[in-house]
């Protein structure tokens, strides 16, 4: 466990830069959202390892894996056991859209605090997970988090007048304070006032 999630961290630092760079936006620029420069804890990511058991079900339609939701990390890499499919994601328009297990690959959902700090460029996804008949199904989702003690506000390159700022400023142990108090209407309660 301990080195799958090295490996992770790996890839999800790699994959945080990545997603920044598309955006234009330089680790100075990530920096004075998360914290002062000086602190060097604004550097270092919260992560943790989540490990999901999803028993066989004999009436798979009335009964949920895991409700509808999103996640509160910036992102979630997620390894699903390939057994039969269980995550499916909401699209607007769509409607519940499975994600089938593929040999090989990872699944990564974007967070709310992704969403925050992107300025809704970048939104969260609903997404749920569904048992069913035969197969017993496990996954394992990685959550990347800020720093524990880091702000969380939209990065200021990513507010323009095309672009006005949706979130006000929080912290993550504020948000996961309204997450526990609010579930889904968390990121309309952070929504900035003056829009
Ligand atoms: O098991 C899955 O596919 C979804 C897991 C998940 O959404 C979570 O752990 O937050
Ligand atoms: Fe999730």
């Amino acid at each position: 466990m301990e080195e799958y999630k090295k490996k992770l961290k790996d890839i999800a630092d790699r994959l945080m830069r990545l997603m920044l760079d598309s955006l234009g936006i330089s680790k100075e620029d990530l920096r004075l959202v998360l914290g002062s420069s000086a602190d060097e804890s604004v550097d270092i990511p919260h992560t943790a390892l989540q490990l999901n058991s999803y028993p066989a079900c004999p009436d798979p339609n009335r009964a949920m894996g895991l409700a509808p939701h999103t996640d509160t990390s910036l992102f979630t890499i997620l390894s699903q056991s390939r057994t039969k499919a269980g995550l499916q994601i909401h699209r607007d328009g769509f409607g519940w859209i499975t994600v089938r297990p593929v040999a090989g690959a990872l699944v990564v959902n974007i967070g709310d605090l992704f969403h925050i700090l992107t300025n809704g460029r970048f939104s969260s996804a609903v997404h749920r997970a569904v048992v069913n008949q035969t197969d017993h199904r496990l996954s394992i989702a990685y959550f990347y988090g800020p720093p524990c003690n880091s702000k969380i506000a939209p990065i200021s390159k990513l507010v323009d007048s095309n672009h006005p700022l949706r979130y006000r400023s929080t912290t993550w142990r504020e948000y996961i304070g309204i997450k526990a108090r609010h579930f889904d209407k968390s990121l309309s309660l952070i929504t900035n006032r003056s829009l």
